[in-house]
């Protein structure tokens, strides 16, 4: 079985980052995570010298990778920013989108972030807290945008609870392109879909510390063949943690959708994913309330069970748009366990017609959004 400790004596065999420090002793190296027999870490750089430490990336997944009893090695470079006074906002660094990517304008020339090469507009799907049917609502919402006529794909990005291999009953891993170290995104629905959770194993994924999560994240943005796409629409992990903080600053996105439930705690958290993006001057697309009101299978009536128009409230007085209320229905929830979103088992129905109008909604207001935006970068204090 392979160790923690056999890998580090085999990083050992090379220099970290400095030039001089055995890998396995830098303390660039982050937590060597095993499971099974896939190995994960990685290496805290300069975001300057992304470019120029690849090799060693490189080097360090292919040592590992020849050890016996490893059959995946995913290595990352991870970078912290300077720190500030009291702290600094940490960014992955990854290198800059590959050579082929669309020309930015000069002042997205210096940026060492931009889009998705072939994708126009990036939306991320959020919510302030867990549970509120954030996946529910990415899905539906995708396949409603490719109902439209549009070219869309979905990002899982929700690292530690992949829902989207459920929601779309998908499985497989998805394949490696020859010679372009890239994978190909599975399909549903006419979605191209990449989803961690086709990649690893979900226990995994749940030791991750920070600096992996969005290595991870910008690695399924990147090193995906996402094609010609109108939209992609991301999965974000829940909560307004690092992770998505990077990745809302990271990703130049056309903007971000945020899904609450109409409780007062779940508008609490909501109201920070809307300031989260904002601080990185992310626009706001819309409020989704989610689980509006029970609708009863048997008598068709109706129950606010969590509270009503809560959202449509507070996004008035976050001034962002309101996108719509979905019902909280048995046919959605059985839909969605049984790998067939409502949007496409139901397509006429009363919850689908609500992801419709948000869909031609979002399509709208993206038409004259400009296809890229340049990612700023923030420090938190
Ligand atoms: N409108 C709805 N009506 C009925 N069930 C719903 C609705 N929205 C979501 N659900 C159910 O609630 C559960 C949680 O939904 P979902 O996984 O989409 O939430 P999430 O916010 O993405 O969760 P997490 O943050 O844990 O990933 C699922 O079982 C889903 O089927």
């Amino acid at each position: 079985m392979i160790t923690r400790d056999a890998v580090i004596a085999r990083l050992n065999t090379i220099a970290g980052p400095d030039g001089a420090t055995p890998l396995g002793r830098s303390p660039a190296l982050s937590e060597v995570v095993i499971a099974g027999a896939k190995v994960y870490f990685s290496i805290a750089i300069d975001p300057a010298r992304s470019q120029e430490l690849e090799p060693l990336r490189n080097r360090a997944e292919g040592l590992v990778r020849e050890m016996p009893g490893v059959d995946s090695v995913i290595v990352t470079l991870t970078a912290e920013a300077a720190p500030a006074s009291s702290g600094a906002a940490r960014a992955s660094a990854r290198p800059a989108a590959p050579a082929g990517e669309r020309p930015l304008g000069p002042k997205a020339a210096s940026q060492t972030k931009a889009g998705v090469p072939g994708v126009t507009h990036i939306v991320a799907v959020a919510s302030g807290k867990g549970g509120v049917g954030k996946s529910t609502v990415a899905c539906n919402l995708a396949l409603a945008l490719a109902k439209q006529g549009l070219r869309v794909g979905l990002l899982d990005a929700d690292i530690y609870g992949p829902s989207m291999p459920k929601l779309l009953a998908l499985s497989g891993k998805p394949e490696v392109i020859p010679g372009r170290r890239i994978l190909r995104p599975l399909v549903a629905h006419g979605l191209k879909v990449m989803s961690i959770g086709f990649l690893v194993d979900e226990q995994a994924a749940m030791i991750w510390r920070g600096p992996m999560v969005m290595s991870a994240i910008q690695q399924m943005l990147r090193e995906v063949e996402w094609g010609e796409l109108d939209i992609l629409i991301v999965d974000m992990p829940p909560g307004t943690g690092d992770a998505q903080l990077t990745m809302a600053q990271n990703a130049a996105l056309a903007g971000a959708v945020i899904v609450s439930t109409p409780q007062d705690l779940a508008l609490i958290d909501a109201r920070r994913g809307v300031a989260m993006f904002r601080r990185v001057e992310v626009p706001i697309l819309g409020v989704v309330e989610n689980m509006s009101s029970f609708i009863c299978p048997h008598c068709g009536g109706r129950s606010d069970i969590f509270g009503h128009g809560g959202a449509r409230d507070e996004a008035r007085a976050m001034d962002v748009p309101f996108l719509g209320e979905v019902p909280l229905t048995m046919a959605l929830r059985e839909a969605s366990d049984q790998g067939e979103p409502i949007v496409v088992r139901d397509p006429h129905g009363p919850e689908a017609s609500v992801f419709m109008d948000m869909a031609a909604q979002l399509a709208g207001v993206l038409g004259g959004t400009p296809r890229l935006r340049p990612a700023p970068r923030i420090v938190i204090e």
